[in-house]
């Protein structure tokens, strides 16, 4: 496992981009490091490799498999959640007064009927002391349930991760999402109760996912809302699963699913746009999506396609981590308490740096 870390430290040092990840509940770490330094651009949705996408635009960086030494390891630390009680962060007034007024703004529009649902963002900062390499393997503890990845190429920077949501999992003509949205803090003593806003929340993110598949299959089945832990807190989801038609391309139903109403918003173009214009600061990466394209590194299995909504992100830089956190806004939003469920999202982060 040693030498695997040092394997990280040497591409940062020669600058060369890899993409080190484990997927959910699995303790194997995989590493997909590139042999050359050009940083390549997805430009094939049939292409094999290790792909990520940013929120917007079609700037999509590739490690491509037949460049990479892929090496796997057994994360050796117990897998066991590590989950210490977090002190609340400090509250910027500037930053909390600045997402409630994008909230209002959202509201006001989706009262307007622009739009059913926005997903409102924002990000911060945080200092960091610690070293890349100990930030991510307490990712690897800390949150056993989700992808954890770190990232880096010259061109995006590193980027670090512990993901809850699954964007598209594919295994030739059989294809897995979820439909994740609704949140609050996790509690050990009381079963979660979710109200009519976010239940509302929710659905419009399965309509959506359920309306887009019918494109490319006839066979689709949605299981019943349910409860599902990330971490500190807890959201509703459903599992969808679906057989494409024959016909379908994998790349096609990305591009019609990403950025879902998880992230973005109804309708979606528009959304985006509006997202682009008001948030006053570029997600990049942030809710993009990243992971395996036709290719499953671990067992060296082409057509199979494993990708993850990039969530509970940060961009590493020398001394300090830049954080990114959203939420779904719908027309019964309180801008204050979205604001503090940016807070709890943060947390996430947060307990991994300090
Ligand atoms: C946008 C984020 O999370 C998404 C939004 C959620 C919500 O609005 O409740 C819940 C899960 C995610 O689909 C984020 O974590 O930044």
């Amino acid at each position: 496992m040693t030498d695997f870390f040092d394997k990280i430290k040497y591409q940062l040092d020669k600058k060369l981009p890899f993409a080190v990840y484990s997927k959910p509940v699995s303790d194997i770490v995989t590493g997909v490091f590139q042999k050359t330094g050009a940083v390549h651009n997805l430009t094939d949705f049939n292409a094999r490799g290790f792909v990520f996408a940013p929120f917007a635009g079609n700037d999509v960086v590739f490690i491509p498999k037949d460049d990479a030494e892929v090496i796997t390891v057994k994360n050796e630390a117990s897998i066991e959640a590590v989950l210490n009680d977090l002190e609340q962060p400090k509250i910027d007034e500037t930053a909390k007064q600045e997402f409630e007024s994008l909230v209002k703004k959202c509201v006001s529009v989706i009262k307007g009927r622009q739009f059913e649902k926005l997903v409102a963002s924002r990000t911060e900062k945080v200092p960091v002391t610690t070293d890349v390499i100990t930030i991510y393997k307490r990712l690897l503890q800390t949150y056993p349930n989700a992808f954890r990845y770190c990232f880096y190429t010259p061109k995006t920077g590193l980027w670090m991760g512990a993901t809850p949501e699954q964007l598209l999992k594919a295994h030739e003509n059989t294809i897995k999402t979820v439909a994740l949205a609704g949140t609050q803090v996790y509690s050990e003593t009381k079963e979660a109760v979710w109200e009519e806003k976010e239940q509302q929340e929710q659905k419009f993110v399965t309509d959506y996912i359920l309306q887009r598949l019918s494109q490319y299959s006839s066979d689709i089945q949605a299981t019943q809302p349910y409860t599902f832990r990330a971490g500190n807190i807890v959201h509703i989801k459903t599992d969808i699963t679906a057989d494409l038609k024959e016909s379908s391309n994998i790349g096609e139903v990305i591009n019609s699913l990403h950025p879902t109403p998880a992230v973005c918003g109804i309708p979606k173009e528009q959304a985006k746009q509006f997202l682009l214009d008001n948030e006053g600061y570029n997600r990049k990466y942030y809710s993009g999506y990243l992971g395996e394209l036709n290719y499953d590194f671990g067992s060296g299995t082409s057509s199979k396609t494993d990708l993850f909504v990039n969530l509970r992100s940060m961009k590493m830089s020398e001394d300090n981590a830049q954080l990114f956190i959203g939420c779904g806004i719908t027309k019964d939003s309180n801008p204050e308490k979205e604001f503090f469920e940016t807070v709890n999202k943060s947390i996430t982060m947060r307990k991994v740096l300090v």
